[in-house]
């Protein structure tokens, strides 16, 4: 938690959405002229693709089975820690690309499967913005709640998070269906023990909910869509937040819980807006009064 150098976590499994849910945010910085710097997860794998398959080999040789990218140790959850509280500190920190395709490659200048180097991150921003696999784990060795102040979870069903990881890697990671779902296997031990915990920690959750039958996500032909899902969002602490306000200006809304409501799917971006804009304004009013 930093008053004067903000930083907003957003956290989520492979194929969950994080990077969908940046755009909104970018949205809203660019609208409320608030300049943010960004980092993704994916920059702080411990391995590369070929150092990852590598390692992979040995533990299963070794009679491991578990290890995955959602690992604790296949990340440097130390630095993501460092980066979260430099910045906190002092407004700078560091950060760099894990390149997954050739769209990447060509953006970045580094090739497929490797990481670019490490660089400084623009000085003079307003908050740090990460997105990513990790953002809110308490492990015994980090705490990366304890240094972000605002901490969101990013959490579709399962069946519907697995079709949005198969049709992105498939479309846009040029894996076969058979390929992701080897590695949805493998990651599930990690899945279940370093991914979930996190959903307790976060300060806001937003689970999409398809209310179409994905009752086989193997064999899904498409992403259920935004008509064709509800959306429940969950307050870790919902005193301050005006639920009647809510209720009132999105369509279709109702409250599920004391401190969740669920909205249509097609309102999540209104949602997001209604809900975020104020608490990043007050986190911006803090940071330049402190
Ligand atoms: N609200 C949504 N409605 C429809 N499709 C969505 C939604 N959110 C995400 N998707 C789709 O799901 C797929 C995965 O989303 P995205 O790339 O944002 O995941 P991610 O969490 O960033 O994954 P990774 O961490 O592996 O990069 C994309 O094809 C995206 O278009
Ligand atoms: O999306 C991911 C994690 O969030 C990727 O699976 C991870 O970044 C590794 O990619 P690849 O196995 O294609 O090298």
């Amino acid at each position: 938690m930093s008053r004067k150098h903000p930083v907003i976590s957003v956290t989520g499994s492979s194929g969950a959405g994080t990077s969908t849910v940046k755009h909104t945010f970018d949205q809203i910085f660019r609208r409320e002229g608030i300049k943010a710097v960004s980092i993704e997860g994916d920059a702080f794998h411990r391995y590369n693709r070929a150092e990852m398959k590598a390692e992979l080999e040995r533990r299963t040789e070794a009679g491991e089975h578990s290890f995955s990218h959602f690992s604790f140790d296949a990340n440097e959850l130390e630095k993501l820690q460092e980066v979260f509280r430099t910045y906190g500190e002092t407004g700078t920190g560091q950060t760099r690309n894990y390149v997954h395709d050739e769209a990447e490659a060509e953006r970045l200048g580094t090739p497929p499967g490797h990481f670019t180097p490490w660089r400084p991150l623009e000085e003079g921003s307003d908050l740090l913005f990460y997105e990513g696999l990790h953002g809110a784990v308490i492990n015994g060795t980090v705490d990366l709640p304890a240094l972000s102040d605002l901490t969101i979870g990013v959490v579709p069903v399962i069946n519907l998070e697995w079709i949005q990881k198969i049709h992105r890697d498939r479309a846009q990671r040029g894996y076969s269906t058979e390929a992701v779902t080897d590695v949805i296997l493998r990651r599930m031990h990690a899945y279940v023990h370093c991914i979930c915990p996190q959903f307790t920690e976060t300060d806001i959750n937003f689970q999409r909910v398809p209310v179409v039958d994905t009752s086989d996500p193997f064999i899904a032909r498409w992403i259920p869509t935004a008509d064709e899902s509800l959306v429940v969002i969950r307050f870790k602490s919902p005193r301050g937040i005006d639920f009647p306000y809510l209720t009132q200006m999105i369509n279709g809304s109702w409250m599920s819980r004391a401190n969740s409501i669920v909205i249509p799917g097609n309102k999540l971006d209104l949602a997001m807006q209604l809900i975020l804009t104020p608490l990043i304004l007050r986190m911006i009013d803090t940071a330049r009064k402190a």
